[in-house]
C-alpha cells in the first residue's frame, strides 16, 4: 500500500536509509491508531521523517489513505508490533524523538506484565534513541504514569525533562481529544537520553 514500510527483512535490524531520508530527524510514534498525532506533526516539520507503527491491519490502512491523500513525503506507517519494532528492527543510536501514546493500560493488577513499559523496554528505547533524543509518554491513566515513573527511575538511564502543553508543538491524538472531553486529565512523562 502507498504510505506503508514494508522492510527488506522482517529478521535483521533495519539500515537507517531504508526508513530516513539522509541524516533527518527521525520520529516514531508507537501505536499511532489512525494517526491524527503522525499526520498533524509530519505537516508541521516537513524537515523530519515520521514512522507510525500499529498492529492492526484496519487502521494501518486508514493511515496509509491520509499519507496519500495529503501527499506527505515525510510520513509512513509500519504494521507490526511495537516491542518488535523497537527492539529487532530500528537501527541503534537513529531516532531523535520516540512516541508512546494513550497506550493500553492494562489497569489489572495480573494483566500488569502485558504493559509496555518494562525495563526491557527501556533498554532498547534507549539503543535506538540518539544520544540527546527523547522518549514521551503519555496516558490518561494515573496508575500507569505512576508505574511508568517508577520503572524509568529503576532503569536509572534517563533524565527526566519537563514537559507542559506549551514546551513544544505536541498535536492532540484521537484517544486523547476522546478522553479529555470525558473531562480526564493527562499524565506526561519526557525522558532524554544521557550516556
Ligand atoms: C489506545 S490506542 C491509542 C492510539 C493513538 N496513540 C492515540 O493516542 O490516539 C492504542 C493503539 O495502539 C495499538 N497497539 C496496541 N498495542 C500495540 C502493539 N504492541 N504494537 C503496535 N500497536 C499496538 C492499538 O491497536 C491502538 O491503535
Amino acid at each position: 500500500m502507498p504510505g506503508e514500510l514494508v522492510p527488506a527483512d522482517y529478521f535483521r535490524k533495519m539500515d537507517r536509509p531504508e526508513i530516513c531520508r539522509d541524516d533527518r530527524p527521525l520520529e516514531i510514534d508507537l501505536g499511532c491508531g489512525d494517526g491524527k498525532f503522525l499526520m498533524e506533526m509530519a505537516r508541521e516539520h516537513p524537515e523530519r521523517d515520521f514512522i507510525g507503527v500499529e498492529r492492526l491491519l484496519g487502521r494501518v490502512r486508514k493511515v496509509c489513505k491520509k499519507i496519500t491523500k495529503r501527499g506527505l513525503e515525510n510520513a509512513q506507517v509500519l504494521r507490526l508490533d511495537s516491542r518488535y519494532v523497537v527492539e529487532w528492527l530500528l537501527p541503534e543510536s537513529s531516532v531523535s524523538r520516540l512516541h508512546l501514546l494513550c497506550p493500553d493500560p492494562w489497569p489489572k493488577f495480573k494483566h500488569h506484565r502485558r504493559r509496555v513499559m518494562q525495563l526491557d523496554f527501556l533498554e532498547s528505547v534507549r539503543t535506538c534513541l540518539r544520544p540527546g533524543g527523547e522518549f514521551l509518554f503519555m496516558t490518561d491513566h494515573e496508575e500507569y504514569y505512576q508505574w511508568s515513573v517508577a520503572k524509568v527511575a529503576a532503569y536509572g538511564k534517563f533524565e527526566i525533562l519537563e514537559w507542559t502543553e506549551d514546551t513544544f508543538f505536541y498535536p492532540k491524538t484521537d484517544f486523547q481529544l476522546q478522553w479529555e472531553a470525558e473531562g480526564k486529565s493527562m499524565f506526561r512523562l519526557r525522558c532524554r537520553r544521557v550516556d
